[in-house]
Order: C-alpha cells, then structure tokens, then sequence
C-alpha cells in the first residue's frame, strides 16, 4: 500500500514559491511565484535567459537556498526547512569539481566509502555505474587525463551511485563545446532511461530543453511561462517571449475579421478568430515561391532580403508590405527550386493549422 502511494506522488512540487534577496537596500526577486509538479522519472528541464530564476529554483529545489514563501516538496514530503544533505536529491555542476587527486573509481566510490558502504556492495555499484557512463576500463585514470566529457560522465557516475531519488543538473555541458555537447545530450538521455530517476536540468539553449526534455518550464524574469512538452512549446508558444525564445519564429499582428486578417496585401488565415490578434508561424512551414499559389493557404507578398546559405537550408528574410520581417526556411533537398534571390518579388504561403494564434503577454 506504501509502494502504491509512493508511486503516486510526485518527485517534486514546488507551491507558490518566491525568493527575494536583499541587494544594496533593495528587495530583488529571483523567483516572483513558481508553481510547478514534476513527476518521477521525469526529465524535466527548466529553460530561459540569464538571469530569469533557474538556478535560484534549482537551488531551493536543493535546499541550498530558502524560499521567501511557499512550499518545497519532495515525494509528499514538505521540505521547505530541511537542509540539503538531509534531502534524496543529488546536484550535478558544470564544474565537475572531481577530486583532482583521486582516479575515477575513487571519486566515484567517494561517498559510498563516507557512508561506511560494505566493500563487496562499493565494488559492484561503482563497476556497474562506470558501465552506464561508458567508462569502464578507465578506473584508474585521474580526471586530467580525461576529456571534459569524460569527466562529465565521473562527475554523473558520482552522483547517480548513491542511487539519489532525483538528480538536479544545473548547466552540465556547458563547458563542452559543440559537438561534445551534442553528443552527451543523447548520452544523458539515454543514461536517465537507463538508471530510471528523475532529472531536473538548468539550461539557457533551447535546443538542449528540446533534445532531451519530457516536459520544460520555461521561465522569464522570475516567472514560468510556459509548461509543457517540447512539441508543444514549440508549436504552440504560449507567449512572444517563449516563441522568441524557442527557435526561430514569425510573429504577425493585425486586426482579423471572419477568421481572416489582411495583411500587406495579403491574407493570414486565422481560423475563428476576431478582432486584433498576434499569429505565429515558424520558418520552416513557410513555402516561398515567385508564382502567387493557389489554394486555401495564407498567401502573402514581400520582397527578398538577404539570403543566407546554410548547408542542408537557406535562411530568406523577406520584408512584406507592411514593413514586417519574415524569416523562411528552404530546406536545400535535392528537388528544391531555390530560384528566389535579393530583390525579388515572392510569395510567401503556408497551410492554416501552421498560423499559431499566441496570448497576449509580451516581452517588456
Ligand atoms: N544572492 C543573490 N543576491 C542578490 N541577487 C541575486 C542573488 N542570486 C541571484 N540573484 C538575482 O536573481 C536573479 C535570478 O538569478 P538566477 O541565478 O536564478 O538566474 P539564472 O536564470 O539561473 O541565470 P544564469 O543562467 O545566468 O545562471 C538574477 O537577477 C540575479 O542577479
């Protein structure tokens, strides 16, 4: 019956929480009134620019940190007042802070040892985590003769031995570059199914929240603003800040009558929508083409900007009538009729379902 409950609960729960800080004289509020669920066994990623509260939320989720108000709560439990080291999560940080000293399988068997866990039960825990991390074989090298990545993956085989009922990462890779970060995404992913514990994860780049993420909260200044599946968020913004934030979008704004708004000479359909409305629709649902299109799409025109080659697409600013800046994609596929250059009259057009009606929170 214990299990049955246990399994009900969520890993985490935070309830109206508010942190403020006292900065020179002045109230500042990190976190305005968080309220959010995180299931078990969730990847669960809080996004947004610098400064808008995701570590401060990471940090009381942690209990680093106190909340100014409201409730923390781990599996039911409210531990708003409890210390971190008395708490069944573990932190990840971007600096690996490994003990330089140690080889790998010490800094992972570190706090098994302080917790005077058997011999036999160390031996076996750390061998099987160095396996999931893919560093078996590499026990007794020390961290400086490993790759960032690799010690990545000591500083998460550490964290995740102690078998914590959630780990919390706070920008991971972000002293990797590039491709290294690519490619650990998949690996963290495929490590968080594997080892089947919740993960909270801090991260400013979009397309990390998007790659690995269950669910994402996006948050700006102190705020979320959005919760939801990465699809979701992607495709339907809650908001001009998180369609902004998440990839590359179009916004256009105007009055629409019968579901339908006028724009530069063109039409933008808005399906029963009415009176002033801001629409958004992405790149790359946009088809450009010189000859007007036929068919029940929104159609407008405008002129060719500035083309950019891109590799597998081309990026085509496109300015309308209006004075509106649209953004298009052409993926660069073999049949792809890229004909439109700088200067040329075009027509843009894409299907109804991909014009995205938004909320009417902006960014300030
Ligand atoms: N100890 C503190 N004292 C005063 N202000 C603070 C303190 N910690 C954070 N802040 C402020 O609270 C806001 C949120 O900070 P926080 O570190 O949570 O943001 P973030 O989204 O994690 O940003 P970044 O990605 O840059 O780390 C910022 O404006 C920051 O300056």
């Amino acid at each position: 019956m214990a299990e049955l409950n246990r399994a009900e609960l969520n890993a985490i729960e935070l309830d109206g929480v508010v942190k403020e800080y006292l900065s020179h004289g002045e109230v500042v509020q990190a976190v305005k009134g968080v309220t959010l669920d995180i299931a078990e066994g969730e990847f669960f990623s809080l996004l947004g620019p610098s400064g808008c509260g995701k570590t401060t939320t990471m940090r009381m989720i942690a209990g680093f940190e106190e909340p100014s108000r409201g409730v923390v709560r781990l599996h039911g439990a409210d531990v708003t007042n409890v210390p971190p080291n008395k708490r069944d999560v573990n932190m990840v940080f971007q600096s690996y802070a490994l003990f330089p000293h140690m080889n790998v399988w010490d800094n992972v068997a570190f706090g098994l040892k302080q917790r005077r866990t058997p011999q036999e039960e160390i031996r076996r825990r750390v061998g099987e985590m160095l396996e999931i991390v893919d560093l078996g074989g590499r026990e007794k090298r020390r961290p400086r003769e490993m790759s960032g990545g690799q010690q990545q993956r000591v500083a998460l085989a550490r964290a995740l031995v102690n078998r914590p009922r959630a780990l919390l990462l706070d920008e991971p890779l972000g002293a990797l570059d590039l491709k290294l970060r690519q490619a650990m995404q998949i690996e963290l992913k495929r490590i968080q199914r594997e080892v089947g514990i919740t993960f909270v994860y801090v991260t400013h780049d979009q397309s990390e929240a998007l790659t690995m993420s269950d669910r994402i909260a996006v948050m700006n200044d102190g705020l979320v603003e959005q919760l939801g599946g990465p699809r979701e968020i992607y495709e339907k913004p809650a908001s001009a800040f998180v369609a902004g934030f998440i990839g590359t979008s179009n916004l256009l704004t105007g009055v629409a009558a019968g579901g339908v708004l006028e724009l530069g000479g063109g039409r933008v359909l808005v399906p029963g929508r009415d009176g002033e409305v801001t629409v958004t629709v992405r790149p790359e649902k946009i088809t450009i083409s010189l000859d007007k299109p036929d068919g029940d799409v929104s159609v407008v025109p405008g002129t060719v900007g500035e083309v950019v080659y891109l590799g597998t697409y081309n990026s085509y600013a496109v300015r309308l009538g209006d004075g509106t800046e649209v953004t298009v994609f052409q993926q660069n596929a073999h049949d792809a009729t890229t004909t439109a250059e700088r200067g040329d009259p075009v027509w843009l057009s894409w299907p109804a379902q991909h014009s995205y009606a938004i909320g009417s929170r902006t960014t300030p």
